[in-house]
This record gives C-alpha cells, structure tokens and sequence, in this order.
C-alpha cells in the first residue's frame, strides 16, 4: 500500500483526475463554499472541479467558480499546485488559483453555499486535512507545490516544495 509520498512514482504519475480550486481574497477574508455534492462534499472548501478538454486550468478555475457562485473571479493568479494520491489508487492533480476580486453576487446554488471567513480564523476542521499546510503559503502570495498521500479522508504523508 502507498503510505509515504516516497512511494509514489511522480515522474511518471498519472492522475486519475484532474481539477481546479479558486479563492477569492478581499478585505482579509476569503470566499469559502460548503461542498453540498460530488468529491469532498459536506467540506467546507473553494470552488472549483474538474478539468474539460480543451481548457487551461485557469479557465476551468474561473468556469467552476461561475458555475458554484454565480460570479466571475476577477485578478485571478495562479497560486499553487497540489498533486494527491489516495491509498486506493484514486489520485487527483490540482491547481489552486487566487483571485482578487469579482463581477456578481456570491449566490448559493445545487452545488454549493457561499461562506466568507477571516484568514485569521480559518474553518481547517472542516477542511480536508491538508489545507492548514498550503493555505499560509497561498495567502502569503507564495508558490507551492504539495505532494499528499491520503486514505480516504485520512492525510498519511506530505511534502511541501515552495517556489
Ligand atoms: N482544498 C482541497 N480541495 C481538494 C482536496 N482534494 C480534492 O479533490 N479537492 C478539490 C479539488 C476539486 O475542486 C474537488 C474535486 O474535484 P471533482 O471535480 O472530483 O469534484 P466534483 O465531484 O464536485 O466534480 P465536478 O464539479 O467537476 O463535476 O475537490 C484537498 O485535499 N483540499
């Protein structure tokens, strides 16, 4: 079983999914959303989902973003990179992005509901568990790359690379 990051063959991984997360940051505060359906759901997380073929990352970022809130991210930038392995050969590659801004109102839709919190008091125990890692380096405006191995919701190993 893959228990630690070093058991995994990165240069040739291929992962099952591929998917997108945004974080709209105003004010010291970041748009959350509580994941009402598909992979993670009950979290609190961003928005975001899987890629489609012939869009970039970021496109899909600020597709999934629009389809979950009804808004358009605005001064959107790349943030950081997570790569996730799970112990039952599912693996997800993601990309997060952040965004300074939008056009719209935050509306809850089947998907998902609109939560704003401080970024001095982050939900993390309702995040998946290796969101406290990443998440100071992507409000500090610092690129990362994360490697995880998780069992089911359980986070086994990780490994942080910072830009
Ligand atoms: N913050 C955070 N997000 C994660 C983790 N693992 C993980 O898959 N995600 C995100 C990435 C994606 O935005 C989402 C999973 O993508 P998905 O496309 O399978 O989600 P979904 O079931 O809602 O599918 P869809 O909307 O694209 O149809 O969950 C994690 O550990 N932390």
């Amino acid at each position: 079983m893959v228990e630690k990051v070093g058991d995994v063959d990165w240069e040739n991984w291929d992962p099952v999914v591929k998917a997108t997360l945004l974080f709209v940051i105003q004010d010291g505060q970041v748009l959350l959303i509580h994941k009402k359906r598909g992979f993670g759901k009950g979290k609190i997380n961003g928005p975001g989902g899987k890629l489609e073929a012939g869009e970039t990352w970021q496109e899909c970022a600020v597709r999934e973003t629009e389809e979950e809130l009804c808004i358009k991210a605005q001064g959107v930038e790349f943030a950081g990179e997570l790569l996730f392995q799970f112990a039952d050969m599912y693996s997800i590659h993601g990309f997060v992005y952040t965004a300074t801004g939008y056009e719209g109102e935050p509306t809850e839709t089947d998907e998902a509901a609109p939560i704003w919190c401080s970024i001095d008091d982050l939900p993390f125990e309702h995040m998946w568990e290796d969101d406290h890692i990443w998440f100071p380096y992507m409000l500090e405006g610092r690129p990362f790359t994360g490697r995880f191995i998780f069992d089911g919701d359980r986070m086994l190993d990780h490994v942080i690379e910072l830009g």
